[in-house]
């Protein structure tokens, strides 16, 4: 969930008049802030979860499962929980967590009460909070509301009803074709969001994605259920001029992505340089995760060729003009863009001497005068690139009330761009200076699981990666095409068990006299500050110009399964992600208890990985194709979608075991 701030949003026409004004502002903020925290040390780990969920109406007597429009008022009852829990100590330890909005108004974002501790057995506080959470959002629901953690709703979108209460496609804010702009959260921040990349981008955005073909699938595939409505100018442009490619399932609308659901992990680190360290050692592992929690198969009511939801959202997002996007010649836009808001990270930016300038090897576009006013005020060469590119977006939300702020105490104009980069990994100050919060990290790219076992298990492989990249020094680091590259296979159907990915092939720091060799725990997990490596790169140059200049890294990495990146390969000596964890947790004076809880976490990583258990889109693709309405035409009825929901909410009660899916841990 992005910044919310209230007050009168400005409609496109009038926010691009202000775009430099904030941006301007914006950097003088983040200046003040990282002047008053750029020293700030923390010595413990801090990490949080946050989970997104569905909230799902369902109607036995009929059998349809709708997604309940009623989430405001059940945040409401949440906040004043909160608000009591606050109060009465006894009460905090059954509330222990925080709700947000965000941005379906069918969608809640719990998180834990307060962040979790780096201890081997806080870990073992997560799967409970997450179980508390589903719980206690239960207790303010409906007898017939559940909440669901699917990561895109099968069949938003979809002619007739899936809304509860049900509302007519339309609405000035999206002007979709297939939902109603009733689906967005009423905070001004969706809306004026949902409406201004419209407006700049200069038409809607068209998201396309490639339709399965089943044995009964037409071929070509066009679809027939696309409206044909003429209200707005745009309309006509779904099937006539090109808009609904043929072969895909053609959405609209911003719903259809950040309409899902996603676990993001976010960790703070000990100083800002150990943040930078996490940011690109995890970077690489962005694809590996999003292909191994891979959830989100079927959209607007059809089997999709694809596993997971990213381009899903990033073309629902894709503020980019035609210029921009390169179809047209520059002339009313700056620069070429080539990923929309919404994408994969561009750029490494840790001063760590094993981060050579190879690596950031895909041109980075960023605004020059706002580099140089970085640079002039001492923020070194990759942090500054960093920030002047996210700078290039333009702020798609501005309040008039909230225009001039005191810049030495708001970060509110800094937040706005940040918090409208949505990438894999998010590189975050302190909130703000008087806080307590250090320099954190956000892990972004992985999809959420249906069950509170199986998000408490990739929540806690996550952090315990991240721990045994300090502790072992490891290098992740592939060039950034490499990670681009990976992201789109990603996407593919299976491409957990089908599909390989680059990845480095010697993750330890050769060993040096005095240094710590391959797999021990370095003394200390906090860094030097390493001295930033040359670049040739004139500052302001859009290109990657000191490219050519460098080595071929080729021989760094090799392509490999994701059985390979996770559980290791003896015979090359490569651990896996897995074995790099497992000595991590060797190092530590862990209890058996707790080491063999963990473990059944770990087991699940494993076996997702080597393919014993489904992921979540294959085990939904099969109950799709076995279920006995499916007709083979990639078609999800009505029906399929309320019994998918039936069984995903009998899974989460335990009433229903599938070994496949979860093996034999119990939920
Ligand atoms: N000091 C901290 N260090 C690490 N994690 C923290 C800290 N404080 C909160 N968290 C965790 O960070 C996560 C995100 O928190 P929060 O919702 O406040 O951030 P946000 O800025 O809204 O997130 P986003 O970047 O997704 O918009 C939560 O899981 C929370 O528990
Ligand atoms: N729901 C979005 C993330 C929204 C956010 O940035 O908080 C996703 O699935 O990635
Ligand atoms: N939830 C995301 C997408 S709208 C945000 O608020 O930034």
């Amino acid at each position: 969930m992005g910044l919310l701030s209230l007050g009168t949003p400005m409609p496109w026409d009038e926010a691009k008049k202000y775009a430099d004004h904030v941006r301007a502002h914006g950097i003088i903020q983040f200046l003040n802030l990282w002047e008053a925290t750029k020293n700030s040390q923390k010595d413990c780990l801090l990490w949080g979860d946050e989970i997104e969920y569905m909230v799902v109406s369902l109607d036995d007597k009929n059998e349809k499962a709708r997604l309940s429009l009623r989430v405001w008022e059940i945040l409401q009852d949440l906040a004043k929980e909160e608000e009591e829990a606050q109060k009465d100590p006894a009460k905090k330890l059954l509330v222990d967590s925080t709700w947000h909005p965000e941005y379906g108004r069918y969608m809640l974002e719990g998180t834990p009460g307060e962040p979790y501790m780096g201890l081997p057995r806080d870990l073992l506080a997560v799967e409970r909070n997450m179980k508390l959470r589903r719980e206690l959002a239960i207790r303010f629901m409906k007898p017939n509301e559940v909440p669901v953690t699917l990561t895109s709703y099968p069949r938003l979108g979809c002619a007739g009803d899936f809304l509860e209460p049900h509302h007519d496609p339309h609405g000035p804010a999206a002007r979709s074709l297939f939902v109603p702009d009733d689906i967005i959260n009423a905070h001004a921040r969706f809306p004026t969001l949902t409406a201004n990349i419209r407006r700049r981008r200069g038409s809607k955005v068209a998201i396309n994605m490639p339709i399965f073909h089943d044995k009964n699938t037409p071929r070509p595939f066009i679809d027939p259920t696309i409206p044909t409505y003429n209200d707005y100018p745009e309309d006509k442009n779904a099937i006539e001029e090109g808009g609904a490619l043929p072969d895909h399932i053609y959405m609209d609308a911003m719903a259809f992505g950040m309409g899902c659901c996603c676990l993001q992990i976010t960790f703070q680190a000990c100083n800002v340089e150990e943040a930078r360290k996490i940011y690109d050692q995890m970077a690489p592992l962005g694809p590996i995760m999003l292909a191994l929690t891979a959830a989100a198969p079927i959209y607007r009511g059809y089997l999709s060729d694809v596993d997971c939801r990213w381009n899903v959202i990033a073309q629902s997002v894709d503020d980019r003009t035609e210029e921009e996007r390169g179809l047209k010649p520059l002339k009313d836009s700056k620069y070429r863009i080539a990923k929309s808001r919404y994408d994969s990270i561009d750029s490494y930016i840790s001063n760590d001497p094993s981060n050579k300038p190879e690596y950031n090897d895909i041109p980075l576009v960023y605004d020059k005068d706002i580099y140089k006013k970085l640079s002039d005020n001492g923020i070194d060469d990759l942090l500054a690139r960093h920030i002047s590119h996210l700078f290039i977006r333009d702020p798609l939300v501005i309040f008039h009330e909230l225009l001039n702020v005191d810049d030495n105490e708001s970060t509110d104009h800094f937040e706005n761009l940040q918090s409208t980069n949505w990438q894999t990994m998010r590189f975050k100050p302190p909130p703000s200076k008087h806080s307590p919060i250090g320099w954190r990290v956000e892990f972004r790219s992985m999809e959420i699981q249906l069950t509170d076992f199986e998000n408490a298990a990739f929540a806690i492989f996550i952090v315990l990666v991240t721990r045994a990249v300090l502790s072992f020094n490891t290098n992740f680091y592939i060039p950034i095409s490499k990670v681009d590259e990976n992201m789109q296979v990603a996407h593919h159907r299976n491409a957990v068990l089908d599909k390989k990915f680059h990845f480095r092939k010697q993750i330890f720091p050769q060993s040096r006299p005095g240094t710590p060799s391959a797999g021990t725990p370095s003394a200390s997990p906090r860094l030097a500050n390493a001295t930033l490596p040359a670049r040739t790169a004139a500052p302001g140059t859009t290109g990657a110009a000191h490219l050519s200049a460098g080595l071929d890294r080729s021989d760094e990495y090799e392509l490999m399964t994701i059985n390979e990146i996770i559980n290791g390969d003896p015979a090359k000596g490569f651990p896996g992600l897995l074995g790099l964890v497992n000595n991590y947790l060797n190092t530590l004076n862990i209890d058996i208890e707790t080491r063999c809880e963990i473990s059944k976490y770990l087991e699940l990583i494993k076996k997702r990985a080597n393919g014993t258990l489904m992921t979540a889109a294959s085990w939904m693709r099969q109950f799709v194709q076995n279920h006995p309405d499916y007709k083979q035409d990639s078609v999800v009825s009505e029906k399929i979608n309320y019994d998918l929901v039936k069984m995903v909410e009998k899974i989460n009660k335990g009433e229903v075991q599938v070994p496949e899916l979860l093996g034999s841990f119990s939920v």
